[in-house]
């Protein structure tokens, strides 16, 4: 008889023959063994989100962006299929389907230091995935990507010197430092304590929504969320007139 498992594997389904799945799933389980569990969490604050782009949207429409940005990095999270657990530390009750809420009154240090704080006492030794919800671009394999790497820190620069994710293998060696040149200061951090640094380079990760301008590269490059809430604002991206490369109209 010929009989067949479901596999699923980094979020994707598959139909194996039951003989073939056994042996997977030996491998696989040894090979989750030698890593152990991995979790990402995800600071959100959407009140008042992105005050910066206060000259272009209103509070309400800057909130609903925040909150379309927040599911596409949640979507390229769940899809990666590398995290046991994926937490929301949220400054308000939000919800979003396969994300734990953690509600949290504090700013993001000392949110995300209690955070880590609060895995080192309870024991909890998974390498954890620090990740902003500004990032829209971010893709399944980009996460992938950064899960796979065998160093002791990977840091993946926002531009001008931001921090837009850090990887930790072992949360209870390292605490985070955000604002100003955040970069320097996590590199600084991870060094301090002897860790091996990696600097992830990719634009999608990098391009965090920070300014106006920023706006345009989501209508660029952007497929999910966030490129569709725009788009029903009725943005558009449109030839600059005074040579530059291309500006924001409103339709
Ligand atoms: N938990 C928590 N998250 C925060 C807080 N402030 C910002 N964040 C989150 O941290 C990430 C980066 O924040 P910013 O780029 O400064 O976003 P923002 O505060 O909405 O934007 P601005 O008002 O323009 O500074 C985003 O995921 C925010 O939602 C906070 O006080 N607590
Ligand atoms: C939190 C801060 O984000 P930015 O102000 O660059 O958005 C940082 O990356 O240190």
């Amino acid at each position: 008889m010929y009989v067949l498992m479901v596999y699923k594997y980094f979020g994707r389904i598959y139909l194996i023959p039951w003989r073939t799945g056994m042996v997977f799933s030996k491998a696989f389980y040894r090979y989750t063994q030698s890593f152990g569990g991995m979790r990402a969490v995800i600071p959100f604050k959407k009140g008042n989100a992105k005050s910066r782009l206060g000259k272009l949207l209103s509070e309400k429409e800057r909130e609903e962006l925040a909150m379309a940005m927040l599911n596409d990095v949640a979507e390229a999270l769940l899809g990666s299929g590398c995290f046991g657990v994926i937490d929301l530390l949220t400054t308000s009750i939000i919800e979003v389907k396969g994300l734990n809420t953690v509600l949290t009154e504090k700013g993001l240090n000392e949110a995300l230091n209690e955070y880590l704080g609060k895995m080192s006492s309870h024991s909890i030794n998974e390498p954890v995935l620090i990740i902003m919800a500004d990032i829209p671009l971010v893709s399944i394999k980009n996460i992938r990507d950064i899960a796979a790497s065998a160093t002791d820190v990977v840091i993946v620069p926002g531009r001008m010197g931001g921090t837009n994710a850090l990887f930790i293998r072992n949360p209870s060696s390292f605490h985070v430092d955000y604002y100003g040149a955040s970069f320097i200061k996590h590199k600084e951090i991870a060094a301090g304590s002897g860790l091996e640094i990696e600097v992830f380079d990719s634009f999608n990760l990098s391009t965090d929504i920070d300014e106006v301008a920023d706006i345009t590269e989501i209508l660029l490059h952007g497929k999910g969320h966030a490129a569709r809430y725009l788009k029903k604002l009725g943005f558009t991206v449109v030839e600059a007139e005074n040579g530059g490369r291309v500006g924001l109209k409103k339709i």
